[in-house]
């Protein structure tokens, strides 16, 4: 057989499994939409984490069994659009990202609900939880800890003040470009980004004798790319992403100091999960103003048996309230008998799939 028929041939292949595949997934949507049928009876959920991760996972298993081509985040990313694809035929959902098009937060958005889902871009942290409280959209991304930066203060007070409920967390790995029409880095006068891009990358900025240049903080790195392209002698930190889409020419890539530079993102809403077995938990916590008072609730974690993952200690209204991560499921005996006895002072902000990647 010549090339040119085994690659038709191949091809014909190819259409007759692109048929069966096509059955199988309009197959299972149909199953889709009664789920969301029964869903609307009950009131439930549509957006089920941790039934999405088991099912990545099971498929993750009997790929590795069966020594499939497919790699994890294949897998990850096929089926998240599929759910994605599921959920907006139970019942279509928006997303507000704290915006604009092309920040972080959107990719973080995108990372969990796939090219498919209707994504709105809102312009503070605030906003993002007003939007999801009044219930404009269902779901909310927002930044919520960077590794170099440390926790994102907006959000802490979000959550102080809205009683919405995070269903899942997004780890990225950030990267920054400098973009700039100039074709010598020479000719930059001006670097537009975000305030906490800046301090990211700063050995870069001086290794390259940026540092000469007037640095420009606005409110965020996409918009940084905006400006640059239409400003002679000019240049963004900004993401990938952001360059592009303004058609921004990258000069230099991962330009952040730290090789291990994350970000990580909560995703809220108004609905609680049940446990997957493999859960975190974060919460608020004020303490009396009483000798002890922490010592006396680390140690009733610590005799419970519970992991403490993340404590960090913050300022609301003159107030300092610690966030704190730990293991388990707030529903889960041991977890439920803590809180239940701090209850006064502790304000749960949701259980959620732990993701692998931490920061
Ligand atoms: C179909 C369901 O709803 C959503 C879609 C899922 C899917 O496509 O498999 C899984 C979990 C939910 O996020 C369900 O809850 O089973």
């Amino acid at each position: 057989m010549s090339d040119e028929n085994g690659l038709l041939e191949l091809r014909n292949q190819l259409d007759t499994i692109d048929n069966k595949l096509l059955d199988l997934i309009n197959e299972r949507m149909q199953i889709v939409h009664k789920v969301g049928a029964l869903k609307a009876k009950s009131g439930g959920a549509i957006y089920r984490p941790e039934r999405e991760k088991a099912i990545i996972e099971r498929l993750e298993k009997i790929n590795q069994e069966k020594k499939g081509l497919l790699n994890k985040s294949a897998i990850e990313a096929l089926f998240l659009e599929i759910f994605a694809i599921s959920r907006n035929l139970e019942l279509p959902e928006n997303i507000g990202y704290l915006g604009p098009e092309g920040s972080f937060t959107h990719q973080a958005a995108e990372a969990r609900f796939g090219a498919m889902s209707s994504y709105i871009p809102i312009s503070s942290i605030k906003g993002v939880f007003k939007e999801v409280d009044t219930k404009k959209v269902k779901f909310g991304v927002v930044p919520i800890e960077n590794s170099s930066n440390g926790i994102v203060n907006d959000t802490i007070n979000g959550f102080s003040k809205y009683n919405l409920k995070i269903i899942a967390e997004v780890v990225l790995d950030i990267h920054h470009t400098l973009a700039s029409t100039c074709d010598k880095i020479t000719d930059i006068k001006k670097i537009y980004s975000k305030d906490i891009a800046f301090d990211q990358c700063r050995r870069f900025l001086t290794n390259f004798g940026l540092d000469e240049a007037e640095l420009i903080p606005i409110e965020s790195t996409t918009k940084a790319a905006k400006i640059a392209a239409s400003e002679p002698n000019s240049a963004a930190i900004c993401p990938h992403v952001g360059a592009k889409l303004y058609n921004l020419p990258i000069l230099f890539e991962n330009i952040e100091d730290k090789d291990n530079n994350k970000t990580r993102f909560f995703i809220i809403s108004d609905f609680e999960n049940a446990p997957s077995g493999n859960d975190k938990t974060s919460i608020l916590v004020k303490f009396p103003n009483e000798q002890g008072a922490l010592v006396r609730f680390l140690n009733d974690f610590n005799d419970a048996k519970i992991n403490l993952t993340k404590i960090k200690s913050h300022i609301v209204e003159g107030n300092s309230i610690f966030f704190i991560d730990f293991d388990g499921h707030k529903d889960d005996e041991n977890v439920k008998k803590v809180l239940e006895k701090h209850k006064n002072s502790v304000k749960i902000l949701g259980s959620y799939v732990k993701e692998v990647n931490d920061i």
